[in-house]
């Protein structure tokens, strides 16, 4: 797979880089709607993932979104009871999607643990959903997609771990290891709950953008070796790649181990959009 650039954002503080996400993520909406009328959203939990929600719910720009035509969709999910504070769902609908109106069919959970018998149950009714969905958008809009099991994600927001994990795929894990599905019922987390549903790295993959929020100094090593070129199975955050742009919107502390020489050659901030 040949790389798409990367551009890397190094924001002073996290308020500066979650504001900043969001207002990038606002523009990108309302550009896309401009051209397709619709636009779909993968979200991320973690701190950044939902500072970043908080922020586009805070910025007065949100109302040039129409949010009653934005698909939204989880990179992963904790296999937890419906109502659980830790659910990345519940905490998205709380911080955004609530506040801003989302209506209930536009938004595409992860069975909770009282909706599905086990973690595999959930990961398989997650595949089923995009898979049905994938099937009515290309009915509709008729388009060739790159991956006929998944619908077209035009962002898909990312968090990375100390351990530079990403959605729920875990350095030397078999979810981070699984090729040939859309999606991975993740078992062992070393972070809790350990049981978690994940997109896979190949579905990740077929984003438009992928954009990967990081703050902190315990997150640096992680950011330093993905920037350096670790490979994916080690370093699983290495891996997301999207297919016209791979961002990386980090602070100041985040940064502290990405060498200069790295930094400016990936500083390729170009806008290259495909639709
Ligand atoms: O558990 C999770 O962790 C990661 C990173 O979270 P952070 O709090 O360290 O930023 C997150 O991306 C993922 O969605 C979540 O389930």
């Amino acid at each position: 797979m040949t790389p798409s650039p990367n551009g890397v954002s190094i924001h002073p503080d996290p308020q500066a880089l979650v504001a900043t996400t969001a207002a990038r993520l606002i523009t990108k909406l309302v550009d896309v709607q401009s051209r397709r009328g619709e636009a779909t959203v993968v979200l991320t939990g973690g701190t950044v993932g939902i500072a970043t929600l908080e922020a586009v719910t805070a910025n007065p720009a949100r109302t040039a979104v129409d949010w009653t035509r934005v698909n939204f969709w989880w990179g992963d999910e904790r296999f937890l009871p419906a109502g659980d504070p830790e659910l990345n769902s519940l905490q998205a609908r709380q911080a955004m999607l609530d506040p801003l109106g989302v209506p209930a069919d536009r938004i595409h959970a992860v069975a909770t643990a009282n909706e599905a018998d086990t973690v595999e149950d959930a990961a398989a009714d997650y595949a089923r959903q995009l898979a049905e969905a994938a099937a009515a958008e290309q009915l509709e809009a008729g388009f060739e997609p790159l991956d006929p099991r998944l619908p077209r994600f035009d962002v898909l927001l990312l968090g990375v771990g100390p351990d530079a994990h990403i959605a729920s795929l875990f350095p030397e894990t078999p979810g981070v290891r699984t090729v040939g599905a859309t999606t991975v019922a993740v078992r062992d987390a070393p972070k809790p709950p350990p049981e978690r549903i994940s997109l896979t790295l190949e579905s990740i993959n077929t984003a438009s953008e992928v954009w990967l929020g990081v703050a902190g100094n315990d997150k640096a090593g992680a950011v330093g070796l993905a920037l350096a070129g670790a490979g994916e199975i080690q370093v699983p955050a290495a891996g997301a790649r999207g297919r016209t742009k791979t961002r990386w919107l980090i602070d100041q502390a985040a940064a502290s181990q990405l060498s200069r020489r790295l930094f400016a050659s990936h500083d390729s901030d170009t806008e290259e959009d495909e639709d």
